[in-house]
């Protein structure tokens, strides 16, 4: 019988998890509080923060199990409003948690989770959040570290295309691949450094770890450590434009300073998942290429 999969945020990250959950046979519900742009799966709609309607989701969808992927996702807007932020990704933890009743639970977590001071980061690495983002994801860490059979799956900024004209904020190769595309020029900066993974990959990650056995903490990151300068010239050069349309900034010059500066995830134990479920994470070159293959 196929298993289903309460996927709650139906935005970049969760759809790409329902995308892959269906091509597998399984059966994705997402759940948000607007409906999604796209018809990917089922959806439902739920306020994650309303304790009632958490425990009416689950009780008329009746998952097997649980993906937490919801926002708030915008790092600029959590600053802005640092107690809201960390109030609303505690309460939709607690409700989600509690209603989910000790059924398997992926809660999507944060480079961001770490101060920067990096280099890399693994899962021993202390966490020490260097902005409001990062605390309220730490905080939902946790309280559904606390349930029976949760993992807590950290990934460092995620890629691919969202259409140029999505009323968020897109993600940072999505917003460079447009404006370089329509012959704009990227400042980005030099002094921040992730190790960006593909959607599609976080995708396939994140339904291995639904399975029984998986680590209660799992760091994604990308083989690739790059600045986000380095990163937008690998754009450049997966579209073919000059990689002189970048211009690299100081991190805090502009909108970045909130950012930590090195937030890479490394790993002790997704060697072993990835071999566990045959599976590979591809590097900023190969993603780049298969995007543009698939180019909307
Ligand atoms: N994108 C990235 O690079 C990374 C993302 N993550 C984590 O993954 C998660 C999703 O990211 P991403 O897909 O990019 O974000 P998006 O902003 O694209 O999607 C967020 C989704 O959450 C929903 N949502 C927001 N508030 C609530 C609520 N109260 N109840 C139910 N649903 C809600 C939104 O819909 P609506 O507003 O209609 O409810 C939307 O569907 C976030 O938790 C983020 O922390 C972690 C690491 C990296
Ligand atoms: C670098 C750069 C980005 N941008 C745009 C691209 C994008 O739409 C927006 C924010 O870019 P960023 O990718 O830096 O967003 P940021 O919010 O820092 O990214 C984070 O997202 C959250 C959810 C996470 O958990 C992190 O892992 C990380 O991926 O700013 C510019 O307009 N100019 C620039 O020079």
């Amino acid at each position: 019988m196929s298993t289903t999969t309460l996927i709650v945020g139906s935005g970049f990250v969760g759809r790409a998890v329902a995308a892959r959950l269906a091509a597998r046979g399984g059966t994705p519900v997402l759940a948000s509080r607007t409906p999604p742009p796209e018809d990917t799966a089922p959806w439902v709609r739920l306020d994650a923060t309303d304790a009632d309607a958490c425990a009416q989701v689950v009780e008329s969808v009746r998952p097997d199990r649980l993906v937490l992927v919801h926002g708030p996702s915008d790092v600029t807007w959590c600053e802005a409003d640092p107690e809201r932020a960390i109030a609303l990704h505690s309460a939709a933890a607690r409700h989600l948690t509690a209603a989910a009743r000790g059924r398997r639970t992926v809660l999507i977590s944060t480079d961001n989770v770490f101060d920067g001071s990096g280099p890399d980061n693994d899962e021993a690495t202390p966490t020490a959040p260097a902005n409001a983002y990062g605390r309220a994801k730490l905080a939902a860490e946790r309280i559904v570290g606390t349930a029976p059979d949760a993992t807590v799956l950290r990934v460092s900024l995620v890629y691919g295309w969202e259409p140029a004209d999505c009323a968020k904020w897109l993600n940072f190769f999505a917003a460079c691949a447009h404006r370089l595309r329509a012959g704009e020029r990227v400042e980005a900066p030099h002094d921040q450094w992730t190790t960006p993974v593909l959607v599609a990959d976080v995708a396939a990650v994140t339904a291995a770890v639904l399975e029984p056995g998986a680590p209660g903490l799992l760091h994604l990151g990308g083989p690739d450590r790059v600045s986000r300068a380095e990163w937008a010239a690998a754009i450049a050069d997966g579209l073919g434009v000059p990689r002189t349309r970048v211009t690299p900034v100081p991190r805090a010059a502009g909108r970045y300073a909130s950012r930590p500066a090195h937030t890479c995830l490394t790993s002790t134990l997704l060697d072993e998942v990835l071999r566990r479920h045959g599976l590979r994470v591809r590097g900023v070159a190969e993603g780049v290429r298969a995007l543009l293959e698939a180019a909307p």
